[in-house]
C-alpha cells in the first residue's frame, strides 16, 4: 500500500529468501536487524524463481509463501510480500527493490542478507543499482563468518557506506538441513515455527519424488522452471 503524502520516512527491512522452509535463523536475523536499525517493519519476500537454485528442485511458490505467512503472522512488525512470486520471470533483487520502492516511495529500505548470500553479491543482476535502492545489512551465520578473508576481499569492491555487517545470535539452522530431516522423518520441531512443522506434514513436503505417501498418493515436486 502506498504511504500518504507527507508521511515521515519509515524504515522498512526487506528479507528475501527461498524460504524452503522458513526457519528460526531467518526470523532471528530479521528481528535482530529490526532492533539494531529501529525498523518499523520487516517485509519477507519469498523468491519466485531463484535462478541461482535452478539446478535443484524447489517447493511450489505457494507452499513457500504460506509457510512464510504462518511463520511471521504473530509478529505485528513482520509482513510478507508476493512481489517476487507474482513476477513472471527469474527473481532478481534489483526487481524486488524497485517494486517495493514504488509501493513504499517514502520508506528507507534495508535489505537483509546472510553472509553466505553476501559473498556472491557482485554476481547479482545489476548489482551497482542495488545500493541506490536500499542499504544492505549483512548478518553473520554459522559457517559463514563476517570476518572471513574471502568475504572481505569480495566486499572491498562495493561502494563505501552501502553495507553494514552485524553479528547476530548464531543459529546453525539451514533450510537444507530442515528438508533433509523432514525427508528422513527426523524432527524439525524448534528449528522452524510450530505452524510450519504442521504445514510441512499436512502438505507432505520434502518427501522423495515418487515416494508413496501413507495414504497411497505419489508426491512429485514440480521442477523449478515450471510456473507454480
Ligand atoms: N541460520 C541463519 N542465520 C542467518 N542468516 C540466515 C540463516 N539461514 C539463512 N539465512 C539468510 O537468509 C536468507 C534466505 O536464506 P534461504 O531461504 O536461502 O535459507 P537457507 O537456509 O540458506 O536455505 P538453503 O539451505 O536451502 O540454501 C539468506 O540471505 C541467508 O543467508
Ligand atoms: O539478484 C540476484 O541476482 C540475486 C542472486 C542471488 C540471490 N539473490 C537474493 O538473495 C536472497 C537470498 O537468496 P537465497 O538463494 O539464499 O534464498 C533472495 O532474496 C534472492 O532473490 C539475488
Amino acid at each position: 500500500m502506498n504511504e500518504p503524502p507527507g508521511a515521515p520516512s519509515r524504515r522498512v527491512g526487506v528479507m528475501g529468501g527461498t524460504f524452503d522452509p522458513i526457519h528460526h535463523g531467518h526470523l532471528v536475523a530479521a528481528s535482530e536487524v529490526a532492533d539494531r536499525f529501529g525498523l518499523d517493519e520487516v517485509i519477507f519476500v519469498p523468491t519466485g524463481r531463484p535462478w541461482q537454485k535452478a539446478d535443484r528442485t524447489v517447493s511450489p511458490a505457494e507452499d513457500r509463501y504460506l509457510m512464510t505467512v504462518i511463520a511471521t503472522a504473530s509478529n505485528p512488525r513482520f509482513a510478507v510480500s508476493r512481489v517476487d512470486l507474482d513476477r513472471d520471470k527469474s527473481t532478481y533483487t534489483v526487481d524486488t527493490l524497485r517494486d517495493l520502492k514504488s509501493q513504499h516511495p517514502d520508506a528507507e529500505l534495508y535489505f537483509i542478507t546472510g553472509a553466505d548470500a553476501l559473498s556472491s553479491i557482485l554476481g547479482w543482476q545489476d548489482w551497482q543499482e542495488l545500493f541506490e535502492l536500499a542499504r544492505f545489512v549483512g548478518v553473520s551465520r554459522p559457517g559463514f563468518e563476517l570476518g572471513a578473508e574471502h568475504l572481505a576481499e569480495h566486499l572491498a569492491r562495493l561502494p563505501k557506506d552501502v553495507l553494514t555487517l552485524v553479528e547476530i545470535p548464531a543459529l546453525a539452522i539451514s533450510s537444507t538441513e530442515c528438508r533433509l530431516r523432514a525427508r528422513e522423518n527426523r524432527p524439525v520441531w524448534y528449528l522452524v515455527p510450530d505452524g510450519v512443522v504442521q504445514y510441512i506434514s499436512k502438505r507432505d513436503l520434502y518427501r522423495r519424488d515418487g515416494e508413496p505417501r501413507p495414504d497411497g498418493h505419489i508426491t512429485m515436486s514440480p521442477p523449478i522452471q515450471e510456473k507454480n
